[in-house]
């Protein structure tokens, strides 16, 4: 499951778990973005925490598996360059499954070699609160649509929060919610 991650919260954890069960997954690996070039970068949270993060929100549980590889590469991330690698290192007999929300899965068209992506990996779109989950139109056979139990939790909303101060308990993990106040991210915008 790739993302910014910024923060990590109960929507991707759920969509991840849900994911794996449905398809019973041996892992997932959780790869925190480097420089999401369709965002804007001068808002984006410095990686080292967004990754620290993602360690913490995942640590406990045995099938999850955080990677930073995406955020140890320079330049613009693209996921046509980490399936590539995931594809070397894990060899051509397993199985790679690419989880989106139903958010990223409607722009990944716009997405850098959009025609190889297919061929490395199956993607599977699930659903999420203010985004109509549909296939816009990918090859046949390459994507699943899952429905998963809807969080209407957003990694934009849990900043804005923890920037007007309000609670973000139990939209994080526990351990997310002292992170954020041990460093003081998201206090300013
Ligand atoms: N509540 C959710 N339910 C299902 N999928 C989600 C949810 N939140 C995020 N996702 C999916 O997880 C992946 C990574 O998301 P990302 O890290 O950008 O989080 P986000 O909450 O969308 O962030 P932001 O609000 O900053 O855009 C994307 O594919 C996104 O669609
Ligand atoms: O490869 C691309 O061109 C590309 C463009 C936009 C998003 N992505 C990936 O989609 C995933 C979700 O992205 P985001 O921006 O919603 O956090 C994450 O793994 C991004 O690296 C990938």
């Amino acid at each position: 499951m790739g993302g910014t991650f910024d923060p990590i919260h109960h929507g991707h954890l759920v969509a991840a778990s849900e994911v794996a069960h449905f398809f019973g997954l041996d892992e997932v690996v959780f790869v925190p973005t480097g420089q999401p070039w369709q965002k804007d970068l001068a808002k984006v949270t410095p990686s080292e925490d967004r990754y620290l993060m993602t360690v913490i929100a995942t640590a406990e549980n045995p099938q999850f598996r955080v990677d930073r590889m995406e955020i140890d590469r320079s330049g613009p991330t693209y996921t046509i360059d980490t399936l590539r690698e995931m594809r070397s290192k894990y060899g051509p007999g397993v199985e790679l499954y690419f989880i989106t929300g139903a958010d990223a899965l409607g722009a990944i068209l716009s997405w850098h070699n959009v025609d190889e992506l297919f061929e490395l990996a199956h993607f599977v779109g699930c659903n999420r609160p203010g985004h109509h989950l549909s296939d816009p139109g990918l090859p046949e056979g390459k994507v699943s649509l899952l429905e998963v139990p809807a969080l209407a939790i957003s990694s934009t909303e849990c900043r804005e929060r923890v920037r007007k101060g309000e609670p973000i308990w139990y939209l994080v993990p526990d351990g997310i919610v002292r992170y954020i106040n041990k460093t003081g991210l998201y206090l300013e915008s």
